[in-house]
């Protein structure tokens, strides 16, 4: 867990040995403090260098640890005897100092940092603060503006940052390891007590206060209901009022009013799920980590609207060289100034050049004949995909794949048409494509293992989350929108307001509300669904009870909206009124509220009062437990595909875990006891129907999420 040498006859090296991050185990904790204690106590031993195996300092705690009985050395009085030692102790960071990797180094009397190395307190994302002097000593050693800032964000920070806030005293190209034993050897006999940074007096700014307030007020707004990072601004005035000694007392105080709770489970949650998804399987055996993916340098992108023009920009700045297809000239055109022009934001953005020279446009579908790989991102119309992938499969060598980025539409059924259906697998980006993190890998029951490996770790180089589902209709993220919006919807003809709907799913952390959401995307899409799908327009049979389609109950409110020209934001007009067509800023509009009281009229409906706990209960149960049918469909691998998905695609707040965590959390069987109950109040309503696998669940004694994968029997696996 910790190697000790002696280098240069009187240096103590001590190697962190705990692959992959050398994480701070128990173990760890341990073998520190006794190869401490044996440099401490060798005369031969005039310094010491603490360095990390495989390039790599300490990526922090060993957060898999904080599940169980804290066991093992504590790590403050540890790192406190690190710094009171009375030889001088030299960090030499390489790869990652996170966390308790970098409260480690900042014992250290000094610090020296390869120039590739990332150092941070992330602690807040989490659900905790740094508790082991981190709050103590970051503004200590850089002041509170500086420090508040990584406390608070857990931002990352190269060497340089480090070498110009003062939190490391040099960067280096060379091996860090042995600059530091050399800086080490250098450092002997010289005066520690000004390298002691809990020694040090906070530099505090004229105004700590009004600070203090702004930046609460700064992480509330961006944060809203967040825990952590309010504990991090008490913990950091701590250090600016009261000596180390009390202010580290504080810092574990504010830690154990977070360790516990419920947002630090789901926070760690989301660490795990998000690793956990790239690793995915097949029923056959193939998975991650046994099968092939192809190289891919060249791909063609097929349709210039929002969602092609986000496609390129993600290729082509991750090096690869992309063929933009469109149908028209002029449409040709547009796409191409805007994709341009969207690089070279980008691009100015990150401080490198645009990478341009990778792209091509086009009208001819005959320049993708040697492309590796092609995704296509016309409109959502199954006979228009169709026909593009036939004469892809004309025009393409045989070894290329195709890929659909359709939102729902079947992927089989495309695979059908072409000669190759191992070789088509669906890639649902989300909009805007070059911004969203999360891509669906839709893989059809013909698509090849070889396919899969190569969509999800592309994927993975344009910096996206690759969740591999099943093929079904809406997939894994949107199938589950239906039952979602559909409360909502609900709710409104019951007496709620889209602004009372949207501020209660925004008070629970919600990026925006399910109005507000639906007004970016733009509402047209859903009616052309709804259309197409016999739900309303003129193909509806009259006889059809007005609320009622298809057997169940429907809300033809946001046809209504449709009807009135009203598409969200893109024509000024939505659920909201907005002050331009393209505007972002949402007011309530009176003609709703007229157009809502007019249907509640005539429906005979008497509004009643809503509670916020409803909407939450119908809106995230209802999610849930569509959820749960999708592991029993074998649409998703896991629970934490699903909360991935919904955590990086639709917003689900992090502190929250997803839907399937939440409804662990709130507790399975509260969530199937209140299903029965609004089942019961909307019998018309299948959603509301509590799904099989969460009777089981509950039947089971309610096993926590990541237990769940043994009561799923799925017959027919999609994936
Ligand atoms: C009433 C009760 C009172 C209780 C009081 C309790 C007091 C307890 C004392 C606490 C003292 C506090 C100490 C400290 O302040 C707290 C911390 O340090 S928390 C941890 C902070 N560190 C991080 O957040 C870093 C997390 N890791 C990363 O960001 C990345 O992994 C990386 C280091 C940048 C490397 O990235 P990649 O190369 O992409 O690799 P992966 O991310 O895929 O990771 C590989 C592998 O490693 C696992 N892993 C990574 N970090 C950790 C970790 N810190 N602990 C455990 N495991 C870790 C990761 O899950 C991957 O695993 P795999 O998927 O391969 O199984």
């Amino acid at each position: 867990m910790a190697r000790y040498e002696l280098v240069k006859r009187s240096v103590a090296l001590i190697t962190l040995t705990n692959p992959p991050v050398n994480a701070l185990s128990s173990a760890v904790r341990h073998a520190i403090a006794k190869s401490m204690d044996h440099a401490l106590n060798d005369p031969k031993v005039t310094a010491v260098v603490i360095c990390g195996e495989n390039g790599r300092f300490c990526g922090g705690a060993d957060i898999r640890e904080f599940a169980g009985p804290l066991r093992g050395p504590p790590l403050v009085p540890l790192l406190d005897a690190i710094e009171a030692g009375e030889k001088p102790v030299v960090a030499a960071i390489e790869g990652v100092a996170l966390g308790g990797g970098f409260e480690l180094a900042l014992v250290c009397h000094y610090r020296i940092a390869h120039f590739k190395a990332r150092l941070g307190l992330p602690e807040v994302t989490l659900g905790i603060l740094p508790a082991a002097g981190g709050t103590q000593r970051l503004p200590r050693l850089i002041g509170i503006p500086a420090a508040l800032e990584l406390i608070t964000t857990g931002r990352h920070i190269s060497a340089q940052e480090a070498l110009k806030l003062g939190i490391v005293d040099q960067v280096t190209e060379q091996n860090a390891c042995e600059v530091a034993v050399e800086f080490a050897l250098r450092a002997v006999a010289k005066p520690l007590s000004s390298r002691r940074v809990s020694m040090l007096t906070t530099p505090c700014p004229p105004d700590l206060d009004g600070l203090l307030e702004a930046v609460t007020m700064q992480v509330k707004k961006k944060a809203r209901g967040v825990m952590a990072p309010l504990a991090c601004i008490q913990a950091v005035r701590a250090a600016a009022t009261m000596p180390y000694s009390k202010g580290i007392k504080r810092e574990s105080e504010l830690m154990a009013t977070l360790f516990n709770s419920g947002q630090a489970r789901a926070l760690q949650y989301c660490f795990f799920a998000q690793r956990t998804a790239g690793k995915w399987t097949l029923p056959s055996g193939a998975q991650w980590n046994n099968s092939k993916p192809r190289e891919i340098r060249s791909a063609a992108i097929i349709g210039l609207g929002t969602m092609g023009r986000g496609i390129v920009v993600s290729l082509a700045r991750v090096g690869i060289s992309v063929i933009a297809v469109e149908s028209e000239k002029k449409l040709l055109e547009t796409g191409k100034q805007m994709v341009i022009g969207m690089l070279e934001r980008d691009a100015k953005r990150r401080g490198v050049s645009a990478s341009l020279n990778l792209l091509k446009f086009t009208l001819s579908l005959q320049d993708l004949k040697d492309v590796d790989l092609v995704i296509e991102a016309v409109f959502e119309d199954m006979a228009l995909k169709k026909r593009v992938f036939q004469e892809l499969s004309k025009v393409c060598r045989p070894a290329t794949l195709l890929c659909t980025n359709t939102s729902g539409l079947d992927v089989d059924a495309l695979a059908g048409v072409t000669d190759r259906p191992h070789l088509v697998v669906g890639m649902h980006f989300f909009s805007p494509a070059h911004v969203m993190k999360l891509l669906e890998v839709v893989c059809g029951p013909r698509s090849s293992s070889e396919t899969i490996a190569t969509a999800m770790i592309l994927g993975k180089r344009m910096g996206k989350v690759s969740v591999a589902v099943g093929n079904c209709p809406g997939f894994v993220g949107n199938r589950m929108l239906k039952p979602y919006l559909d409360q909502a919807t609900f709710l409104l003809e019951e007496g709620a307001t889209p602004e009372q709907i949207d501020k209660a799913l925004e008070d629970f952390g919600f990026a925006m509300g399910v109005f507000r959401m639906s007004d970016l995307a733009g509402l047209d899409v859903g009616w052309r669904v709804r259309k197409e799908s016999g739900l309303t327009g003129p193909d509806v049979d009259p006889k059809n009870p007005p609320r009622r389609r298809q057997g169940r109950r429907y809300c033809p409110i946001p046809d209504m909206v449709c009807e009135q020209g009203r598409f969200g934001q893109k024509t000024g007009r939505g659920w909201y009124m907005y002050d331009k067509p393209g505007g972002t800023n949402a007011k309530p509009d009176p003609l709703i509220q007229n157009l809502l009281e007019m249907y509640r009229s005539r429906y005979g409906i008497q509004p009643r009062n809503i509670s916020d706990q409803e909407i939450i209960e119908r809106c995230l149960f209802a999610l849930a437990n569509e959820g749960f049918r999708i592991l029993e469909d074998g649409i998703a691998a896991r629970p934490e595909d699903i909360d991935v998905i919904y955590l990086f695609g639709y917003g689900f707040p992090r502190h929250g875990g997803g839907p399937m965590f939440y409804a662990s959390m709130v507790g399975l069987e509260r969530v199937l006891e209140r299903l029965e109950h609004y089942h019961q109040a909307h019998p018309d309503v299948p959603h509301l129907e509590p799904s099989p696998l969460l009777k089981k669940l509950v039947a089971c004694g309610s096993p926590p999420v990541q237990k769940w994968r043994e009561h799923i029997k799925t017959m027919h696996s999609h994936l």
